[in-house]
């Protein structure tokens, strides 16, 4: 068998909200699909990847760079041992030929989304869904039948008020969730209460809310909302300070008691190793959310995992970032604590397959081959464009 083409585009994702740091006016996303001469079903398997959210798109240097090379490799060396399938582990190896180590951040989003697409195609010529054949290879097979997630959103947003963002919360209770999440950081702390107390009446209970700053306080900043938010008792108090700012995570844990989350903005195995080494994170009640289409994908992932292992943190820890299915196989696959879900935002791209709804706040798995990007047709429609 081998790669007959690749094909990779840019599609916008771009909405008006914002974030404490970011607005997403000009948000887009980087899509691959790796085409192979398997046949399943009577075509040619196809394998599809996308970046999450809140990186944008990285075209140049996924056609730059990393396709060049990996046209470039004896088509040989990118299959395993067998030569009936492909390797991602090979095939990563081969992207990140004549790379520095440090300095992890964008080619990490363009790596890791060319890896996503390679564990479709790695699943779908195994006739497996991804989460099956990760629980076959790493999990002595076994499968969470049901996956926690919880429900993103409660951005800011022009015009938008206390009534607006409450009818959003109890959309996202309506369909299923039982944990939501908000921002914060983007106001000021007082009108930032005032959203948390408007929610917490839809959500009746601390424990079902999570909020995020996206990094935008300082240190002083971020203890006083510890101290603001301490008496609500909530899910969790996400991504205070900067992400690479381990002393400040340290320091507000000796100020805030309940559970915090972190991580989403580290994009390599050694950066959540720094996290775990000096960022005070307590592996009894803290979150973890390395995402992999963001972080050099899952053969990166598996790697911060085994990191995890070593540093006695269970994978159960893990929620990781960006509510796509790549994730939501892992999380099934390899026993994580769950996964993020974006029903409203982020379309087609956040939310996972059309037959699955959520209830009490679990999700189950499609049972087709790959990701099950098929099984969700408004994506897969996308991903059909770029090589059909
Ligand atoms: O607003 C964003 O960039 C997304 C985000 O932080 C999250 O989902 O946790
Ligand atoms: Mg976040």
């Amino acid at each position: 068998m081998r790669l007959t083409a690749i094909h990779s585009a840019t599609v916008p994702i771009a909405s008006p909200i914002r974030n404490a740091y970011i607005d997403f006016s000009k948000m887009n996303v980087s899509v691959v699909a790796v085409v192979t001469d398997v046949i399943r079903d009577g075509a040619p398997v196809v394998g599809y990847g996308f970046n999450s959210n809140g990186r944008y798109a990285q075209q140049g240097l996924i056609t730059e760079r990393f396709l060049p090379r990996l046209r470039e490799a004896d088509p040989a060396s990118l299959l395993n041992d067998a030569g009936d399938n492909l390797d991602p582990h090979r095939i990563w190896a081969t992207m990140f030929a004549n790379e520095k180590p440090g300095g992890h951040g964008e080619r990490s989003v363009a790596i890791g989304t060319v890896d996503m697409a390679v564990w479709d195609a790695v699943a779908k010529i195994e006739g497996k869904p991804l989460y099956r054949l990760l629980a076959d290879r790493y999990n002595d097979g076994h499968v969470d039948e049901r996956v926690f997630v919880y429900a993103a959103g409660g951005y800011y947003y022009p015009g938008k008020d206390l009534t607006a963002l409450q009818d959003e919360m109890r959309k996202y209770l309506d369909l299923g969730y039982t944990v939501v999440k908000m921002k914060i950081g983007g106001a000021p702390l007082d009108e930032d209460r005032a959203r948390v107390e408007a929610v917490l009446q839809v959500v009746g209970r601390g424990d079902r809310l999570a909020v995020d700053a996206n990094g935008r306080f300082d240190l002083d900043t971020a203890i006083a909302y510890a101290k603001a938010l301490e008496p609500y008792g909530l899910f969790w108090y996400e991504e205070a300070g900067d992400p690479l700012d381990y002393a400040l995570q340290a320091e507000l844990a000796q100020h805030y008691q309940l559970a915090m989350a972190t991580g989403e903005n580290l994009f390599s195995m050694q950066d959540a190793r720094n996290l775990i080494r000096h960022g005070g994170l307590r592996s009894d009640r803290d979150w973890l959310q390395f995402d992999c289409a963001l972080s050099y994908g899952l053969v990166e992932y598996l790697r911060t995992l085994r990191m995890l292992k070593e540093h006695g943190w269970s994978a159960r820890r893990c929620i990781p970032h960006g509510g796509h299915q790549m994730s939501l196989n892992i999380a099934a696959g390899l026993g994580l604590g769950g996964n993020e879900s974006y029903p409203d935002v982020f379309q087609p791209f956040g939310g996972f397959a059309d037959l699955t709804p959520v209830v009490d706040g679990y999700v189950t798995l499609p049972d087709v081959p790959g990701i099950g990007i098929e099984a969700k047709p408004r994506l897969h429609a996308v991903m059909r464009g770029i090589h059909a």
